[in-house]
Protein backbone atom coordinates (compact mmCIF):
# COMPACT_ATOMS: atom_id res chain seq x y z
CA UNK A 1 0.00 0.00 0.00
CA UNK A 2 1.57 3.07 -1.31
CA UNK A 3 1.52 5.85 1.37
CA UNK A 4 2.10 9.28 0.42
CA UNK A 5 6.13 10.28 -0.74
CA UNK A 6 7.35 12.88 -3.68
CA UNK A 7 9.72 12.03 -6.02
CA UNK A 8 11.68 14.53 -8.13
CA UNK A 9 12.99 13.12 -11.51
CA UNK A 10 15.13 16.07 -13.32
CA UNK A 11 15.28 19.63 -12.68
CA UNK A 12 15.92 22.45 -14.62
CA UNK A 13 17.43 26.06 -12.99
CA UNK A 14 14.61 26.27 -10.38
CA UNK A 15 11.91 24.21 -12.13
CA UNK A 16 11.35 20.38 -11.02
CA UNK A 17 9.20 17.85 -12.47
CA UNK A 18 8.80 14.02 -10.75
CA UNK A 19 5.50 12.52 -9.22
CA UNK A 20 3.74 12.31 -6.01
CA UNK A 21 2.44 8.84 -5.03
CA UNK A 22 -0.39 8.40 -3.01
CA UNK A 23 -2.68 5.37 -2.82
CA UNK A 24 -5.35 6.48 -4.85
CA UNK A 25 -3.09 6.75 -7.74
CA UNK A 26 -0.07 9.36 -9.16
CA UNK A 27 -0.23 12.93 -9.25
CA UNK A 28 2.88 14.26 -12.42
CA UNK A 29 3.99 17.21 -11.29
CA UNK A 30 4.16 20.06 -12.60
CA UNK A 31 0.67 19.34 -11.84
CA UNK A 32 -2.61 21.66 -12.96
CA UNK A 33 -5.42 20.87 -10.32
CA UNK A 34 -9.04 21.50 -11.96
CA UNK A 35 -11.45 22.95 -9.22
CA UNK A 36 -14.23 20.97 -8.31
CA UNK A 37 -15.84 23.52 -5.68
CA UNK A 38 -19.37 22.16 -5.43
CA UNK A 39 -18.14 18.08 -5.53
CA UNK A 40 -18.34 18.76 -9.70
CA UNK A 41 -16.17 20.72 -11.87
CA UNK A 42 -18.63 22.69 -13.11
CA UNK A 43 -20.23 21.17 -16.97
CA UNK A 44 -17.82 18.06 -17.14
CA UNK A 45 -18.25 14.63 -15.88
CA UNK A 46 -15.53 12.99 -14.06
CA UNK A 47 -14.57 10.77 -16.78
CA UNK A 48 -13.93 13.87 -19.18
CA UNK A 49 -12.05 15.58 -16.47
CA UNK A 50 -9.51 12.33 -16.52
CA UNK A 51 -9.16 12.65 -20.43
CA UNK A 52 -8.12 16.06 -20.19
CA UNK A 53 -5.11 14.79 -18.52
CA UNK A 54 -5.98 16.17 -14.76
CA UNK A 55 -4.01 13.40 -12.11
CA UNK A 56 -6.49 15.43 -8.83
CA UNK A 57 -8.83 17.32 -8.45
CA UNK A 58 -9.58 20.30 -5.90
CA UNK A 59 -13.02 19.87 -3.37
CA UNK A 60 -14.05 22.70 -0.56
CA UNK A 61 -14.44 22.00 2.92
CA UNK A 62 -16.50 25.99 2.78
CA UNK A 63 -19.26 25.08 0.12
CA UNK A 64 -19.12 21.12 1.04
CA UNK A 65 -19.90 21.57 5.02
CA UNK A 66 -22.64 24.15 3.97
CA UNK A 67 -24.40 21.87 1.35
CA UNK A 68 -24.61 19.17 1.09
CA UNK A 69 -22.79 18.66 5.01
CA UNK A 70 -19.71 16.88 5.35
CA UNK A 71 -21.62 14.46 7.67
CA UNK A 72 -23.86 13.28 4.90
CA UNK A 73 -21.07 13.06 2.55
CA UNK A 74 -18.98 10.94 4.92
CA UNK A 75 -22.92 8.44 5.75
CA UNK A 76 -22.37 8.29 1.96
CA UNK A 77 -19.02 6.95 1.65
CA UNK A 78 -16.97 9.98 1.33
CA UNK A 79 -16.37 12.56 -1.70
CA UNK A 80 -14.32 10.26 -4.16
CA UNK A 81 -17.75 7.77 -4.01
CA UNK A 82 -19.78 10.78 -3.66
CA UNK A 83 -18.33 12.31 -6.93
CA UNK A 84 -17.62 9.17 -8.85
CA UNK A 85 -13.82 10.36 -8.60
CA UNK A 86 -11.14 7.88 -7.72
CA UNK A 87 -8.13 9.62 -7.88
CA UNK A 88 -6.78 12.11 -5.74
CA UNK A 89 -8.85 15.05 -4.34
CA UNK A 90 -7.04 17.94 -2.36
CA UNK A 91 -9.42 19.88 0.28
CA UNK A 92 -9.07 23.48 0.74
CA UNK A 93 -9.13 24.17 4.78
CA UNK A 94 -11.85 27.06 3.98
CA UNK A 95 -10.83 29.70 5.31
CA UNK A 96 -10.26 31.68 2.39
CA UNK A 97 -13.64 30.72 1.13
CA UNK A 98 -15.16 32.15 4.56
CA UNK A 99 -13.23 35.61 3.62
CA UNK A 100 -14.55 35.96 -0.03
CA UNK A 101 -17.74 34.19 -0.18
CA UNK A 102 -19.74 33.91 3.41
CA UNK A 103 -21.64 37.30 4.66
CA UNK A 104 -21.48 38.80 8.63
CA UNK A 105 -17.89 37.11 10.36
CA UNK A 106 -16.04 36.89 13.42
CA UNK A 107 -12.63 36.25 13.31
CA UNK A 108 -11.00 35.42 16.59
CA UNK A 109 -8.17 33.50 17.75
CA UNK A 110 -10.16 30.14 17.82
CA UNK A 111 -11.65 30.41 14.21
CA UNK A 112 -13.86 32.22 12.11
CA UNK A 113 -17.86 32.22 12.72
CA UNK A 114 -19.73 33.49 9.73
CA UNK A 115 -23.56 33.36 8.33
CA UNK A 116 -23.72 30.67 5.12
CA UNK A 117 -24.18 32.69 1.34
CA UNK A 118 -26.95 30.26 0.35
CA UNK A 119 -28.84 30.35 3.70
CA UNK A 120 -28.15 32.59 6.46
CA UNK A 121 -27.55 29.73 8.45
CA UNK A 122 -24.91 30.20 11.41
CA UNK A 123 -21.73 28.21 10.80
CA UNK A 124 -18.18 27.75 12.62
CA UNK A 125 -15.02 26.77 11.02
CA UNK A 126 -11.17 26.65 13.30
CA UNK A 127 -8.00 24.75 12.73
CA UNK A 128 -9.53 21.28 14.26
CA UNK A 129 -12.97 21.79 12.65
CA UNK A 130 -11.38 22.36 8.90
CA UNK A 131 -9.59 19.25 9.72
CA UNK A 132 -12.60 16.67 11.17
CA UNK A 133 -14.62 18.29 7.71
CA UNK A 134 -11.49 17.39 5.41
CA UNK A 135 -11.44 13.35 7.30
CA UNK A 136 -15.15 13.72 6.59
CA UNK A 137 -14.96 13.92 3.30
CA UNK A 138 -12.16 11.84 3.14
CA UNK A 139 -9.70 13.89 0.85
CA UNK A 140 -6.01 12.82 0.19
CA UNK A 141 -4.52 15.98 0.47
CA UNK A 142 -5.62 18.31 3.39
CA UNK A 143 -4.72 21.49 3.57
CA UNK A 144 -4.28 23.36 6.81
CA UNK A 145 -6.83 26.29 7.74
CA UNK A 146 -4.83 29.67 7.35
CA UNK A 147 -6.28 33.11 7.07
CA UNK A 148 -5.71 35.09 3.74
CA UNK A 149 -5.11 38.51 4.42
CA UNK A 150 -6.82 41.03 1.93
CA UNK A 151 -5.07 43.04 0.07
CA UNK A 152 -3.88 46.17 0.06
CA UNK A 153 -2.40 45.49 3.95
CA UNK A 154 0.05 47.02 5.60
CA UNK A 155 3.43 44.97 7.27
CA UNK A 156 1.92 45.39 10.31
CA UNK A 157 -1.39 43.39 9.23
CA UNK A 158 0.40 41.12 7.31
CA UNK A 159 2.59 40.14 10.40
CA UNK A 160 -0.50 39.70 12.75
CA UNK A 161 -2.57 37.90 10.04
CA UNK A 162 0.31 35.71 9.46
CA UNK A 163 1.74 35.06 12.82
CA UNK A 164 -2.53 33.80 13.44
CA UNK A 165 -2.40 31.35 11.03
CA UNK A 166 1.18 29.90 11.93
CA UNK A 167 -0.41 29.42 15.35
CA UNK A 168 -3.40 27.73 13.22
CA UNK A 169 -0.91 25.43 11.40
CA UNK A 170 0.56 23.99 14.69
CA UNK A 171 -2.89 23.33 15.20
CA UNK A 172 -4.04 21.51 12.10
CA UNK A 173 -0.70 19.51 12.19
CA UNK A 174 -2.19 18.56 16.08
CA UNK A 175 -5.30 18.41 15.27
CA UNK A 176 -4.59 15.72 12.02
CA UNK A 177 -3.00 13.38 13.81
CA UNK A 178 -1.73 10.60 12.51
CA UNK A 179 -3.14 9.11 9.17
CA UNK A 180 -1.15 7.07 6.95
CA UNK A 181 -1.72 7.63 2.97
CA UNK A 182 -3.44 11.02 3.62
CA UNK A 183 -1.69 14.20 3.74
CA UNK A 184 -1.06 17.08 5.46
CA UNK A 185 0.09 20.89 3.85
CA UNK A 186 1.37 23.77 5.56
CA UNK A 187 0.37 27.10 3.93
CA UNK A 188 3.04 30.11 3.60
CA UNK A 189 1.47 33.42 4.20
CA UNK A 190 3.75 36.89 4.45
CA UNK A 191 1.68 38.97 1.79
CA UNK A 192 4.80 40.64 -0.31
CA UNK A 193 6.82 41.04 2.18
CA UNK A 194 10.57 38.92 2.15
CA UNK A 195 11.07 38.82 5.57
CA UNK A 196 7.27 37.56 7.03
CA UNK A 197 7.64 35.25 4.49
CA UNK A 198 10.60 33.91 5.67
CA UNK A 199 9.35 33.68 9.42
CA UNK A 200 6.36 31.64 8.09
CA UNK A 201 8.33 29.42 6.11
CA UNK A 202 10.43 28.79 8.52
CA UNK A 203 7.35 27.99 11.36
CA UNK A 204 6.44 25.86 8.89
CA UNK A 205 9.18 23.95 8.48
CA UNK A 206 9.54 23.70 12.46
CA UNK A 207 6.17 22.46 12.64
CA UNK A 208 6.80 20.08 9.65
CA UNK A 209 4.32 18.86 6.66
CA UNK A 210 4.04 16.36 4.19
CA UNK A 211 3.83 19.67 1.26
CA UNK A 212 3.86 22.94 1.59
CA UNK A 213 1.36 25.71 -0.22
CA UNK A 214 2.27 29.23 -0.79
CA UNK A 215 -1.19 31.09 0.12
CA UNK A 216 -1.71 34.51 0.33
CA UNK A 217 -1.00 35.44 -3.65
CA UNK A 218 -3.06 36.18 -6.57
CA UNK A 219 -5.58 37.90 -4.41
CA UNK A 220 -5.20 40.99 -7.28
CA UNK A 221 -1.02 41.87 -6.16
CA UNK A 222 -0.56 41.66 -10.41
CA UNK A 223 1.65 39.16 -12.12
CA UNK A 224 4.50 41.52 -11.16
CA UNK A 225 4.40 41.56 -7.70
CA UNK A 226 3.78 37.48 -7.29
CA UNK A 227 6.59 36.84 -9.69
CA UNK A 228 9.19 38.94 -7.16
CA UNK A 229 8.02 37.07 -4.26
CA UNK A 230 8.02 33.68 -6.25
CA UNK A 231 11.59 34.73 -7.33
CA UNK A 232 12.43 34.14 -3.53
CA UNK A 233 9.50 32.53 -1.61
CA UNK A 234 9.59 28.32 -3.15
CA UNK A 235 13.56 28.34 -1.94
CA UNK A 236 12.93 29.00 1.48
CA UNK A 237 11.04 25.90 1.19
CA UNK A 238 12.16 22.00 1.77
CA UNK A 239 13.32 21.15 -1.55
CA UNK A 240 11.81 17.65 -1.45
CA UNK A 241 8.43 18.23 -0.72
CA UNK A 242 5.59 19.66 -3.25
CA UNK A 243 5.21 23.10 -3.29
CA UNK A 244 1.63 24.19 -4.12
CA UNK A 245 0.82 27.57 -5.19
CA UNK A 246 -2.79 28.29 -4.42
CA UNK A 247 -5.32 29.99 -7.10
CA UNK A 248 -2.77 30.48 -10.30
CA UNK A 249 -3.62 31.60 -13.01
CA UNK A 250 -3.52 32.26 -16.18
CA UNK A 251 -1.38 30.40 -18.79
CA UNK A 252 1.70 32.62 -18.69
CA UNK A 253 1.30 33.00 -14.98
CA UNK A 254 1.66 28.77 -14.96
CA UNK A 255 4.86 28.87 -17.11
CA UNK A 256 6.50 31.41 -15.20
CA UNK A 257 5.98 30.07 -11.52
CA UNK A 258 6.97 26.56 -12.95
CA UNK A 259 10.40 28.08 -13.59
CA UNK A 260 10.30 29.68 -10.32
CA UNK A 261 10.29 26.01 -8.76
CA UNK A 262 6.71 25.59 -8.21
CA UNK A 263 5.04 21.57 -8.54
CA UNK A 264 1.19 22.44 -8.45
CA UNK A 265 -1.40 25.05 -8.94
CA UNK A 266 -5.34 25.71 -9.15
CA UNK A 267 -7.39 27.79 -11.18
CA UNK A 268 -11.03 28.65 -11.67
CA UNK A 269 -9.97 30.16 -14.48
CA UNK A 270 -9.99 27.83 -17.54
CA UNK A 271 -13.40 26.43 -16.02
CA UNK A 272 -15.16 29.54 -15.42
CA UNK A 273 -14.06 31.69 -18.84
CA UNK A 274 -14.83 28.52 -20.49
CA UNK A 275 -18.45 29.11 -19.51
CA UNK A 276 -18.14 32.52 -20.96
CA UNK A 277 -17.13 31.57 -24.20
CA UNK A 278 -13.49 32.30 -23.49
CA UNK A 279 -11.06 29.65 -25.04
CA UNK A 280 -7.44 29.51 -24.24
CA UNK A 281 -5.18 28.32 -26.98
CA UNK A 282 -1.62 27.99 -27.41
CA UNK A 283 -1.67 31.21 -29.55
CA UNK A 284 -3.67 33.16 -27.29
CA UNK A 285 -7.36 33.96 -26.27
CA UNK A 286 -10.29 33.48 -28.39
CA UNK A 287 -14.09 35.48 -27.57
CA UNK A 288 -15.62 32.81 -29.52
CA UNK A 289 -18.86 34.74 -29.28
CA UNK A 290 -17.21 37.75 -31.18
CA UNK A 291 -19.25 37.87 -34.62
CA UNK A 292 -15.73 37.08 -36.23
CA UNK A 293 -16.29 33.48 -35.96
CA UNK A 294 -19.60 33.15 -37.57
CA UNK A 295 -18.72 31.61 -40.32
CA UNK A 296 -15.56 30.54 -39.10
CA UNK A 297 -15.01 26.05 -40.40
CA UNK A 298 -11.68 26.14 -38.77
CA UNK A 299 -11.50 24.68 -34.95
CA UNK A 300 -10.23 26.67 -31.95
CA UNK A 301 -6.77 25.61 -32.60
CA UNK A 302 -6.11 23.16 -35.19
CA UNK A 303 -2.82 21.14 -32.62
CA UNK A 304 -5.67 20.58 -30.11
CA UNK A 305 -7.26 17.22 -29.87
CA UNK A 306 -9.74 17.76 -27.16
CA UNK A 307 -13.37 16.69 -28.81
CA UNK A 308 -14.26 20.38 -29.26
CA UNK A 309 -11.33 20.87 -31.55
CA UNK A 310 -11.87 17.58 -33.48
CA UNK A 311 -15.27 17.56 -34.22
CA UNK A 312 -16.69 21.33 -33.82
CA UNK A 313 -15.81 24.65 -35.90
CA UNK A 314 -15.40 28.41 -34.45
CA UNK A 315 -18.86 28.75 -35.89
CA UNK A 316 -20.54 26.04 -34.68
CA UNK A 317 -19.49 27.20 -30.86
CA UNK A 318 -19.85 30.96 -31.84
CA UNK A 319 -23.40 29.40 -32.40
CA UNK A 320 -24.34 27.77 -29.53
CA UNK A 321 -22.87 30.28 -27.51
CA UNK A 322 -25.45 32.62 -29.13
CA UNK A 323 -28.22 29.82 -28.31
CA UNK A 324 -26.94 29.31 -24.90
CA UNK A 325 -26.85 25.92 -25.46
CA UNK A 326 -25.67 24.01 -22.73
CA UNK A 327 -23.40 22.26 -25.35
CA UNK A 328 -21.17 25.79 -25.36
CA UNK A 329 -20.14 25.67 -21.45
CA UNK A 330 -19.25 21.83 -21.75
CA UNK A 331 -17.00 22.07 -25.08
CA UNK A 332 -15.51 25.51 -23.97
CA UNK A 333 -14.15 24.01 -20.81
CA UNK A 334 -13.47 20.74 -21.89
CA UNK A 335 -10.97 22.47 -24.62
CA UNK A 336 -9.36 25.00 -21.88
CA UNK A 337 -8.84 21.95 -18.96
CA UNK A 338 -7.13 19.89 -22.16
CA UNK A 339 -5.13 23.15 -23.36
CA UNK A 340 -3.84 23.72 -19.61
CA UNK A 341 -3.41 19.50 -19.16
CA UNK A 342 -0.97 19.55 -22.40
CA UNK A 343 0.51 23.08 -21.13
CA UNK A 344 1.58 21.12 -18.24
CA UNK A 345 2.81 17.85 -19.90
CA UNK A 346 4.88 20.39 -21.96
CA UNK A 347 6.42 22.27 -19.23
CA UNK A 348 6.93 18.63 -17.58
CA UNK A 349 8.84 17.12 -20.81
CA UNK A 350 10.90 20.22 -21.31
CA UNK A 351 12.10 20.28 -17.76
CA UNK A 352 12.73 16.61 -18.45
CA UNK A 353 14.65 17.34 -21.50
CA UNK A 354 16.90 20.02 -19.92
CA UNK A 355 14.68 22.63 -22.38
CA UNK A 356 13.12 24.68 -20.64
CA UNK A 357 14.31 27.53 -21.47
CA UNK A 358 13.33 27.14 -25.29
CA UNK A 359 10.03 25.69 -24.24
CA UNK A 360 9.26 29.45 -22.32
CA UNK A 361 10.49 31.15 -25.38
CA UNK A 362 8.54 29.25 -27.49
CA UNK A 363 5.48 29.32 -25.56
CA UNK A 364 5.96 33.85 -25.66
CA UNK A 365 6.15 33.51 -29.21
CA UNK A 366 3.38 31.93 -30.05
CA UNK A 367 0.87 33.97 -28.32
CA UNK A 368 -0.76 36.92 -30.57
CA UNK A 369 -1.53 39.91 -29.60
CA UNK A 370 -5.08 40.08 -28.67
CA UNK A 371 -7.55 37.88 -30.02
CA UNK A 372 -6.77 35.67 -32.76
C1 LIG B 1 -7.64 32.81 -6.89
N1 LIG B 1 -6.60 33.21 -5.99
C2 LIG B 1 -6.38 32.57 -4.83
N2 LIG B 1 -7.07 31.47 -4.43
C3 LIG B 1 -6.59 31.18 -3.19
C4 LIG B 1 -6.97 30.16 -2.29
C5 LIG B 1 -8.09 29.20 -2.68
C6 LIG B 1 -7.61 28.10 -3.62
C7 LIG B 1 -8.78 27.19 -3.93
C8 LIG B 1 -8.82 25.93 -3.38
C9 LIG B 1 -9.93 25.09 -3.63
C10 LIG B 1 -10.97 25.52 -4.44
C11 LIG B 1 -12.12 24.62 -4.71
F1 LIG B 1 -13.23 25.36 -4.88
F2 LIG B 1 -11.90 23.89 -5.78
F3 LIG B 1 -12.28 23.79 -3.72
C12 LIG B 1 -10.94 26.78 -5.00
C13 LIG B 1 -9.83 27.62 -4.74
C14 LIG B 1 -6.33 30.12 -1.02
N3 LIG B 1 -6.69 29.15 -0.09
C15 LIG B 1 -6.10 29.17 1.15
N4 LIG B 1 -6.46 28.24 2.06
N5 LIG B 1 -5.17 30.07 1.51
C16 LIG B 1 -4.74 31.02 0.63
O1 LIG B 1 -3.86 31.87 1.01
C17 LIG B 1 -5.34 31.06 -0.69
C18 LIG B 1 -4.93 32.05 -1.61
C19 LIG B 1 -5.58 32.10 -2.86
N6 LIG B 1 -5.46 32.96 -3.91
ZN1 LIG C 1 -9.30 21.93 -28.04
Amino acid sequence: MTQFSFTLSATDGAARTGVIHTPRGEIRTPAFMPVGTAATVKAMLPESVRATGADILLGNTYHLMLRPTAERIARLGGLHKFMNWERPILTDSGGFQVMSLASVRKLTEEGVTFSSHIDGSKHHLSPERSMEIQKLLGSDIVMAFDECPALPADDATVAKSMRLSMRWAQRSRDAFGDRPGHALFGIMQGGVTRDLREESATKLKEIGFDGYAIGGLAVGEGQEAMFSVLDYAPGFLPADKPRYLMGVGKPDDIVGAVARGIDMMDCVLPSRSGRTGQAWTRRGQINIKNARHMDDPRPLDEACSCPACRNYSRAYLHHVFKAQEMISGMLLTWHNLHYYQDLMAGLRAAIAAGQLSAFVADFHAQRAAGDI
